[in-house]
């Protein structure tokens, strides 16, 4: 089963309006390899801005949402907000929105469940930290995190695993090639055993941290690493080289 290459631009809570205009012009620059699929998680109050300067060839997530569709939930938005403004992605269980802001494995699956639901697209975030590699817990914890959010969601097709090893996260510590592979081929085997093989052979894992220009050709010829989460580097020009690994 071949699974198309997917590369998302997470940008975090950085830019303003000058700074989207400058990432879309590199971006319309590309050239884009037109076999991946390309996805740009923008600040939500910058959706439908980058939205409507973006190339379509350019899809937008939002960085979060919350798990029903309104409500009294003050400085949330919901996936029929995001789906209002035409926007069909949604990155959730980010390592930041789990560490910063203390979100736990059940909110998060809650979160996609309902995201999927309502029809977006999810990018579900998984990854373990550096105490937990380096007790020798990184498989458990992936799994754990992985179950509760596969325990919720009754169609796979809509759904990314970003694999993000908290360790490497923006922290310029990349995990090498063969790390990441480990991991991603473990999780197939998991969702090979837990869910179905036709999802684990169809489900794009993607793999997150310190990913740059310089470390995404070795690591994008791995075999069960099916794309990228990239963070700083989805700022600046280098994404296009990112987005083209594999070219
Ligand atoms: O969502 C992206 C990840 O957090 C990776 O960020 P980074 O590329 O800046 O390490």
């Amino acid at each position: 089963m071949s699974r198309n290459f997917w590369v998302g631009g997470n940008w975090k809570m950085n830019g303003d309006k000058k700074v989207i205009e400058g990432i879309v012009e590199f971006l319309k620059a590309g050239p884009l390899d037109p076999a991946v699929e390309v996805v740009v998680g923008v600040p939500a109050i910058y959706l439908e801005y980058a939205k409507n300067l973006l190339p379509q060839s350019v899809a937008v997530a939002a960085q979060n949402c919350y798990k029903v569709s309104k409500g009294a939930f003050t400085g949330e938005i919901s996936p029929a907000m995001i789906s209002d403004i035409g926007v069909k992605w949604v990155i959730l269980g980010h390592s930041e929105r789990r560490h910063v802001f203390g979100e736990n494995n059940e909110l998060v699956a809650e979160k996609v469940a309902h995201a999927l639901d309502s029809g977006l697209h999810v990018v579900a975030c998984i990854g373990e930290k550096l105490e937990e590699r380096e007790g020798g817990k990184t498989e458990e914890v992936v799994f754990h995190q992985t179950k509760a959010i596969a325990d919720k969601i009754k169609d796979w097709s809509k759904v990314v695993i970003a694999y993000e090893p908290v360790w490497a996260i923006g922290t310029g510590k990349t995990a090498t090639p063969q790390q990441a592979q480990e991991v991603h081929k473990k999780l197939r085997e998991w969702l090979s055993q837990h869910v179905s093989d036709k999802v684990a052979s169809e489900t794009r894992i993607v793999y997150g941290g310190s990913v740059t220009g310089a470390n995404c050709v070795e690591l994008s010829k791995e075999p069960d690493i099916d794309g990228f989460l990239v963070g700083g580097a989805s700022l600046k020009p280098e994404f296009v080289q990112i987005v083209n690994a594999r070219k």
